[in-house]
């Protein structure tokens, strides 16, 4: 072990939102992964919040993007900037610079190639990091989730994010087995715009649809569901429209997504060795990231699967929570980054 401080931090990376963990502190960030950028000379406009309120409002010379995409970096000087600007703000509220370079932990999808995990590793370290690790989403997530990881006893979880859906059967402190999905909450948004544009000849933007999901999407019907009014602009006439959508009808749009969820899911639990799979039965599947918020899910997984199936207690910090957790078995993950 050397030299792991106060200081050091673990990032949750994801595709929808960055959180930083402080040890000691807990989660100290929690913003969108989004940056405005000038469209001309690429300087920073805007991170996080302020940012995400201006997708899709920005004049001409301005671009509100999401630099990462799936999970992994799609643009990696925009990555590298959005990590310093939140690794900032992390450890001196903003202010200044670092009093001494912390090691960061940075979680990432489990079906990263090499070269995806390197270009994590450089953006950390070009952030500002005095070193950069990496530990497995679903690893962190179970971490950050209190299952029992370091034991010989089966804990499966299924962390749906923005960008990817992480399958995995974790014991004795390793994967055992595990799925990665590049479909989660951004291809729900993606059905639901599909959805009302081919339905109702409306076209609606990504924060709308994600606002649908959040109020009135679900995995199923189960109970009579919500309906709320709905603005877009008409496709026929070009005028802005109001019209009312069922829950329903949205569980309608996302049943593709849900389905591909759960038969990874089923998958997994396929090639899980059988006394795990009694250790699984036992304490049952544990959902985190913010997809598993979706209304029902859980009871469509538990359904399709005969297993009990828990959503963890704060699922959209449990990866950062880990993530940071982890920097203290950081000799478990030293040599695999140099
Ligand atoms: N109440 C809710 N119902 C349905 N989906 C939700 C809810 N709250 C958040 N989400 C969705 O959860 C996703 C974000 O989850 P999370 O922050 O765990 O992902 P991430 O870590 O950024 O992504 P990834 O792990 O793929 O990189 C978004 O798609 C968001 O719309």
């Amino acid at each position: 072990m050397f030299g792991i401080g106060s200081r050091d931090l673990g990032i949750d990376l994801g595709t929808a939102n960055t959180l930083v963990y402080a040890k000691g502190k807990g989660v100290v960030v929690r913003e969108p992964s989004v940056v405005a950028l000038q469209t001309d000379t690429k300087q920073i406009v805007a991170v996080g919040n302020d940012a995400k309120k201006m997708i899709g409002r920005t004049p001409g010379n301005v671009v509100a993007t999401r630099p990462m995409k799936d999970g992994v970096i799609a643009d990696y000087e925009t990555t590298a900037t959005m990590i310093k600007y939140y690794l900032k703000q992390a450890t001196n509220n903003g202010k200044g610079f670092f009093a001494s370079k912390p090691y960061v932990m940075v979680c990432v999808p489990s079906g990263i190639t090499a070269v995806e995990e390197r270009a994590v590793i450089d953006a950390t370290r070009q952030a500002g990091a005095r070193d950069a690790y990496t530990i497995e989403e679903p690893f962190a997530a179970a971490i950050g989730a209190n299952l029992p990881v370091w034991e010989p006893t089966g804990s499966m979880v299924v962390d749906i994010g923005g960008g990817t859906t992480e399958v995995a059967i974790i014991s004795l402190g390793g994967i055992v087995t595990s799925q990665s999905l590049r479909t989660a909450g951004d291809e729900m948004d993606d059905a639901i715009v599909a959805y009302i544009r081919k339905q109702y000849n409306l076209l609606i933007g990504d924060r709308t649809s994600e606002t649908i999901k959040m109020e009135i999407g679900s995995a199923g019907d189960f109970e009579q569901l919500p309906s709320m009014e709905i603005r877009g602009r008409d496709l026929l006439t070009g005028l802005p429209k109001t019209i009312e959508i069922t829950g329903e009808e949205i569980a309608d749009a996302l049943k593709d997504t849900v389905t591909a969820i759960v038969d990874t899911v089923k998958s997994t639990l396929e090639q899980t060795p059988p006394e795990l799979a009694a250790d699984i039965m036992d304490r049952g599947i544990v959902l985190t990231g913010g997809g598993a918020l979706l209304r029902n899910l859980d009871k469509v997984i538990s359904k399709e699967t005969n297993m009990p199936v828990i959503i963890a207690e704060n699922p959209l910090d449990c990866v950062a929570i880990g993530t940071g957790m982890a920097l203290d078995h950081i000799d478990l993950f030293k040599n695999k980054n140099k």
